[in-house]
């Protein structure tokens, strides 16, 4: 008999008759996210889930007695209550490495943006305001030569690292759980603590996951410590930073600017004070989002539910529900 699984947002039609070869399945194909009251109903019979971005927690798993594995198509796993998942013996797989990559890109984009002005530029240019003669008010800093730092020195802040040393000239701080003497060596980057890092970094770019520990990991006394001429950009997740202090610290020109992917609440209300600040580059997190890596991240996430479904442990647990394969 084929496991029943629900796949609970839209995947590519060839990734979906994947998962048909395996596994009896039903899903939710539209474009807005499934109700909660149905997904409820769906995971009744479930033995498998695939999902992105939806939130697992101890009344979804009441809800889905027979559910051995919940794949995420995405690399963050915070949407993932650990502890309910553990109790109830459920695995929960995620997909690495295949966008770190496009990540990179995207917290390029934002270091380029905010440093040369080119979202508030791009709407002086079509608003008719571009005048003959050099303007040193349009005048931007220079992101080469200058020095990035990046908390949370992972896989994608590997990816960062490699830009900003080989394209771009930079020196390279990290701050990290534990320290990386391989990619110290092997890309020229130097560890050093969060205060050394927020004093001397030009541009602090944020990659930790969302834990316990990282909740509002940047906050007032953190912004106090940058250069007033920083520029501060956040790829994690929004609740990394207090955002009320970011407001302060970019409204009071206690640092340049910011480039923004993640927002305590998504999507972010039309209202809020960052959206009205000109030194600030906002995407609606979109740091995987390409055609190529998002249809690489749900073939992943496809693979990781067929394997684990099958009890094969070469699909990718995270790391804090790994021994339950083994078990
Ligand atoms: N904006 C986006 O679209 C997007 C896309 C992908 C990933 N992300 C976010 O980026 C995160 C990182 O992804 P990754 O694949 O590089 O993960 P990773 O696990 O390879 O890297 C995370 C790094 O952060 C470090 N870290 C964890 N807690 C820390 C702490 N308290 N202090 C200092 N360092 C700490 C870890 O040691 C690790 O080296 C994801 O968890 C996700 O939240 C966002
Ligand atoms: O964690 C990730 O993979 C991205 O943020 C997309 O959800």
């Amino acid at each position: 008999m084929k496991p029943n699984v629900f796949i609970a947002n839209p995947i590519p039609a060839d990734i979906e008759a994947y998962i048909g070869q395996h596994c009896q399945y039903r899903k939710w194909d539209r474009s807005e996210p499934i109700p909660r009251g149905k997904l409820l109903e769906e995971v009744r019979d479930a033995e498998g889930l695939l999902l992105h971005g939806l939130k697992v927690d101890e009344e979804l798993l009441a809800h889905a007695p027979h559910l051995r594995v919940i794949s995420t198509i995405s690399v963050g796993y915070n949407n993932f209550d650990i502890g309910a998942m553990r109790k109830r013996k459920v695995l929960g797989t995620h997909t690495p490495y295949v966008l770190d990559d496009t990540v990179a890109d995207l917290v390029f984009a934002l270091i380029l943006s905010s440093a040369r002005r080119i979202a508030e530029l791009d709407r002086y240019v079509k608003e008719g305001k571009w005048k003959k003669g050099d303007n040193e008010n349009l005048f931007g800093i220079d992101v080469h030569h200058r020095t990035l730092g990046i908390i949370g020195m992972g896989r994608i802040g590997e990816k960062v690292a490699k830009r900003a040393k080989l394209g771009f000239d930079m020196e390279v701080l990290y701050y990290n759980r534990r320290q990386k003497p391989e990619i110290e060596e092997r890309l020229g980057v130097t560890y050093v603590s969060l205060e050394t890092l927020l004093r001397q970094s030009d541009f602090i770019v944020l990659l930790t996951p969302l834990t316990p520990q990282t909740v509002q990991l940047i906050g007032d006394d953190q912004f106090q410590l940058m250069k007033e001429e920083a520029i501060f950009i956040n790829a994690s997740r929004g609740q990394t930073v207090d955002e009320q202090a970011l407001v302060r610290a970019l409204q009071s020109g206690r640092i340049r600017g910011a480039g923004l992917d993640v927002f305590q609440q998504e999507p972010i209300p039309p209202d809020h004070p960052l959206l009205a600040l000109p030194n600030v580059v906002t995407v609606p997190h979109i740091g995987s989002a390409t055609h190529q890596t998002r249809r690489d991240m749900a073939r992943v996430a496809a693979e990781n539910l067929v394997k684990a479904l099958q009890g094969d442990s070469s699909c990718y647990v995270v790391p804090e529900l790994k021994d339950l394969i083994l078990s």
